[in-house]
This record gives structure tokens, sequence and C-alpha cells, in this order.
């Protein structure tokens, strides 16, 4: 059984009038150390997906099983990462790394040791007693990484972490995210609309149709590409390749909604 198996699950939203098919029959396994990315048009589901992975929703149908074992009982397995970065702006940026810590009643002497080398790693030393105002866009979703990973969750998902950052910004920390997760040994799933971020950064890329969110399609990365960190990807020429016949694909999907 691989690391993460979501097997058949379908998730239906209900309201008073209405219920909204998000998704269904979503299957597929994610291997120890792999970097998946999800894509499709808006609606399609790919929060949702996240969401019912972080067992944050009970899908209608189906079962995640994160090292074998159910959802219920592997609760505490995913971290997230969001476009905003959540910090709290009248804590200090050591008091916001290690809050998820104290949370889980985790907090030691070793633990708070990782959150500062992260921290360090990641080249925000000397910032530990600074409020997130004090920090650029780019600097916070920095410490909110840290933040994430400081409880050293199993996997990371990330929801368009890099979508509110100017350009520049966004490829820098895509190659830091990617190196990270790399030294970190982490799993993990990137919600991205960006084709050229989901190739520079994953293994494979599972594309969605909307009404219902379905997987229509599952693209590898090829070798050449995965070996390269994201921005040397970028420079590739496989990059170019793999980039038009994903947006072939998601351009018929969007003209089809
Ligand atoms: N709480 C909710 N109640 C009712 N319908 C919902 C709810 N949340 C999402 N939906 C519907 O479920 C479908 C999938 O939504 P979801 O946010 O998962 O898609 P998405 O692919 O992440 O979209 P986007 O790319 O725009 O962020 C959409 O049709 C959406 O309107």
């Amino acid at each position: 059984m691989g690391f993460l198996v979501v097997d058949r699950v379908s998730h239906t939203y209900f309201t008073e009038k209405t219920a909204v098919t998000a998704l269904e029959n979503i299957s597929f396994t994610v291997e120890k150390g792999e970097f998946v990315s999800f894509l499709g048009p808006s609606g399609c589901g790919k929060t949702t997906l996240l969401s019912i992975i972080a067992a944050l929703i009970k899908p209608t149908k189906g079962t995640v099983f994160v090292e074998g074992k159910t959802l219920d009982c592997a609760r505490a397995s995913a971290g997230y990462m969001l476009q905003q970065d959540y910090l709290f702006p009248w804590k200090t940026i050591e008091e916001n790394i290690l809050l998820g810590l104290k949370i889980m009643g985790t907090l030691t002497e070793t633990t708070k040791k990782r959150a500062l080398d992260l921290l360090d790693y990641i080249g925000l030393k000397g910032v530990e007693t600074h409020y997130p105002s004090q920090l650029s866009g780019g600097m916070r979703q920095r410490a909110a990484l840290v933040r994430t990973l400081a409880t050293n969750p199993k996997m990371l998902l990330l929801d368009e972490p890099f979508s509110a950052l100017d350009h520049q910004t966004k490829l820098k920390l895509e190659e830091l995210v990617w190196q990270t997760l790399k030294d970190y040994e982490k799993t993990a799933l990137l919600v991205t609309h960006d084709i050229g971020e989901a190739i520079a950064m994953s293994d494979r890329i599972f594309l969605f149709s909307t009404k219902p969110g379905k997987i229509v399609r599952t693209f590898i990365v090829p070798d050449e590409l995965r070996r390269l960190s994201p921005f040397a990807a970028r420079q590739h020429p496989q990059f170019s390749a793999l980039f038009q016949s994903i947006w072939k694909e998601l351009d018929q999907l969007e003209t089809n909604k």
C-alpha cells in the first residue's frame, strides 16, 4: 500500500435547496517523498480534496488512508499551507512558528531547536523577535512554511501558497520550498492554477475536469525535469513540450465547462 491512498472518494455539498457534487470517484496513490500537483478549472474540487485529505471534511463516499491507517486514526499527519500566511500579527515570528507545537503539547527544547534551525535554514535567522508586519510578503510565507514544518507533519498540503506573491518572489519561494521538502523528505500535494509551477515542482500532475470533479489525466513529469530544481526545470527544452500538452487539455476542459 502507498503512503497516501485515496480510494473511490466522492463528495457532495448539500445546502437547503441544492446538492453540488464536487468530487466523483477519485482514486490515486502517492508514495512517500513524492510531490504531486492538482490542476484543473476553477470549481473542479481541488480544495475540497485537500480538505478531505487534511481530515477537515469527511467525504460522502470513499476512504483516505495514510500509511495504511484511515484518516480518523492518522489525523495529525498533514500540515497545511495556504495563499495567506495567517501569522498572528500580535505575536513575534518565534512565537508564531512555535504555536503549532504549543497547541499540540509537543513544545520541548528539542522541538524548539528544530523550529529555530528551520528558520535559519530558510534564511530568516535574525527575525525571531520581529512581528509579521515588519516582514515582506515572501518572508511571511517563508515563516508560514517554518510554522507548518515545525510540527514535523508527514505530508504537506499546499493550497496555492505562492499565488499572492509577485513573480520573482514566487520563483524564489518555489525553489526554497522544493529544496526544503526534498531535504526534509516530505510528501507534498500542491493545488495550483499555474501549469508552469506544477511542472517545475512535481513528480506527477493530476488534471481534473469539473462538474463533477474527476481526474481525467495523469501527467508524469520526465526524469530530466524532476532531477532539476524548479528554476532550472523551467529552462529545460522538455518543459515547454509538457507545458503545451497540459495547456491544450486544460483549455479544452475550460471550453467544455
Ligand atoms: N461549503 C460549500 N457548500 C456548497 N458548495 C461548495 C462548498 N464548497 C465548495 N463548494 C462547491 O464545490 C465545488 C468545488 O469547489 P472547490 O473550492 O473544491 O473547487 P476548486 O477547484 O478548489 O476551485 P478554485 O480553483 O476556484 O479554488 C464548486 O462547485 C463549489 O462551488
